[in-house]
């Protein structure tokens, strides 16, 4: 086994999609665990990898190994799987607030540790992932690492200090671009759009921008002026957005999740 999963959700399941697609790992060089029998076959059904309810053996087959479960659940899967681990293993978090020393005390063992702060649209090769590590993971086992998160979308490694802001632009974003087309789409349904055609309008408005802003490398302000024509509709909209303290919520709700991050 090359990589385990302890937890197969949302999340595990995204990554190993991606890591499937690219062929970083094959099927049979992937185990994950599930909590529920129910959760086990579907982990099997869906992604076609090893699968177990025990997460000791998580830890004797795979000598990477990734915590997917909630953060709530991490102590309780640390102490149980604690007499299987040794110092040649890497352990990955992906929790919000479950830091690097938190995760090597929790071990008990002088151990490589690694933190992901991934992205569902990891599920379509699109994450966005933030990486840290502990002193202990070299340059050549960082780069290995990076081929896995690489596989389902772009890695940005960066200082432990900045996964509480990675958490909130990255890990908790997706909901928050997921509202606003849902809203989008909402309106145009409103103008008389049938609501299919509204969601791929919405959805592809915001794959187009955000490819703009990626590829031109302009000021997203200075694409927000291309398209608001002096006297005409946009400029309306973004009186009212203004209005509506439309960057203020967005402000306000990406700092909330950062700051719960840092008490989690
Ligand atoms: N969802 C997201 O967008 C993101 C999530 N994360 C982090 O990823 C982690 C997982 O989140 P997510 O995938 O959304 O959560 P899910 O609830 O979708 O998945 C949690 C998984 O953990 C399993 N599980 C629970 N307890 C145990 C246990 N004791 N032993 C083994 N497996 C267990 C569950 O099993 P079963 O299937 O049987 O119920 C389930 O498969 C969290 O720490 C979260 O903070 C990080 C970034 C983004
Ligand atoms: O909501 C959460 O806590 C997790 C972490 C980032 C996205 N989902």
């Amino acid at each position: 086994m090359k990589i385990g999963f302890i937890g197969c959700g949302n999340m595990a399941s995204a990554m190993i999609g991606g890591i499937l697609r690219q062929g970083i790992f094959s099927k049979d060089e992937i185990i994950v665990s599930n909590l529920t029998e129910e959760g086990r076959a579907r982990s099997e059904k869906t992604l076609g990898v090893v699968t177990t309810l025990d997460n000791n053996e998580i830890v004797r087959s795979a000598k990477t190994v990734v915590l997917a479960v909630k953060p709530q659940f991490y102590e309780e899967v640390l102490t149980e799987v604690h007499d299987s681990l040794t110092t040649e293993h890497t352990i990955i978090g992906i929790a919000p607030g479950k830091t690097l020393a938190w995760l090597e005390e929790k071990a008990g063992l002088p151990l490589k540790v690694v933190r992901f702060m991934p992205n569902t649209p990891a599920q379509v090769g699109a994450g966005m992932t933030a990486v840290c590590t502990n002193d202990r993971v070299s340059e050549d086992e960082l780069a290995e690492i990076l081929k896995i998160t690489d596989s389902f979308g772009c890695t940005e490694v960066i200082p432990e200090r900045l996964m509480d802001a990675a958490g909130a632009v990255g890990g908790c974003s997706p909901a928050y671009v997921f509202m606003f087309i849902e809203a989008m789409a909402d309106a145009a349904v409103s103008q008389g759009m049938p609501r299919k055609q509204a969601y791929k309008f919405a959805s592809q408005t915001v794959l187009g921008s955000a490819k703009m802003v990626l590829k031109t490398g302009r000021h997203p302000g200075d694409l927000k002026d291309m398209v608001c024509s002096p006297a005409g509709t946009t400029i309306e909209g973004v009186r009212t957005l203004e209005k509506s303290g439309f960057r203020s919520a967005v402000f306000e709700a990406l700092t909330a999740a950062a700051e719960k991050g840092k008490k989690l």
